[in-house]
């Protein structure tokens, strides 16, 4: 997997379970770094092209084989690859909700049926991007469950906490295993203490992280 830190642009990617918050903060991110003068592209997996539609009717449709799972979304982002790329050429800075990370870390959850070894998902996933940056917005799972719930305007089911519950406990496992993958792995809060963190103070958070390391690999470049 390929990393493209300095003046080719740099690739962020935000984790995290259901709910908590990735596909808001990466568009405030984008958002926040155009304003101060950068370049962005938004990308989000599934994507919005033919085999991310397929994906998307799949999740909608129920429990479903973790590996065949595996092997649609390492398809979908593989179809990314030439559009990451291409801004990243520009000097841009590609920002994607989600990546081979949740792959990792969903497809291996044993509550979901076929689910898959990490090694094996990594394996699937060898020609994916590598983040230069991977920001994981840990949230409490109670919180992300209450964030559904208001979502879709009714209450989820109790099977779906146990989830993020189980997903949680992935994402620990998995963000050790690709620490040594990724040059800059990040925890940022989501909540705290088990209450709500305003999205402002999340975004402020997500924003010196990245400028911090931006800025660091600019100066290193020149
Ligand atoms: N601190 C916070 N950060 C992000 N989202 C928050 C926060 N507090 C409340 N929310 C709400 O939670 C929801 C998060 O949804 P979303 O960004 O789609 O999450 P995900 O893409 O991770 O499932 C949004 O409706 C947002 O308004
Ligand atoms: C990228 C990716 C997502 N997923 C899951 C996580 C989400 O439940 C779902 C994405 O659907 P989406 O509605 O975009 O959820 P979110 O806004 O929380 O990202 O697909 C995987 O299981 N494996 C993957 O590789």
């Amino acid at each position: 997997m390929c990393g493209h830190v300095g003046n080719r642009g740099a690739y962020i990617v935000l984790e995290g379970i259901d709910g908590a918050g990735t596909t808001t903060h990466s568009r405030l991110l984008a958002k926040n770094l155009e304003r101060l003068g950068y370049c962005t592209c938004l990308f989000e997996e599934p994507s919005k092209g033919d085999v991310g539609i397929v994906i998307r009717k799949i999740l909608s449709q129920g429990p479903f084989d973790q590996r065949l799972l595996s092997l649609l979304f390492a398809a979908d982002r593989l179809m990314l690859r030439n559009s990451i790329e291409e801004c990243l050429d520009r000097g841009c800075i590609a920002i994607s909700d989600r990546s081979w990370v949740s792959s990792l870390a969903y497809q291996s959850y044993d509550g979901f049926p076929g689910s898959a070894s990490p090694e094996w998902v990594y394996v699937v996933n060898r020609y994916a991007m590598r983040p230069d940056i991977l920001i994981f917005l840990d949230v409490d799972p109670v919180i992300a469950y209450c964030r559904l719930g208001k979502r879709r305007g009714s209450r989820e089911l109790p099977e779906r906490l146990q989830a993020l519950r189980g997903l949680a406990r992935r994402y620990e496992y998995v963000l050790e295993l690709v620490k040594g993958i990724i040059p800059l792995v990040v925890r940022v809060k989501g909540s705290i203490n088990g209450r709500e963190r305003p999205v402002e103070s999340v975004s402020r958070d997500i924003l010196t992280v990245v400028l911090a390391a931006l800025r660091y690999w600019e100066y290193n470049e020149t």
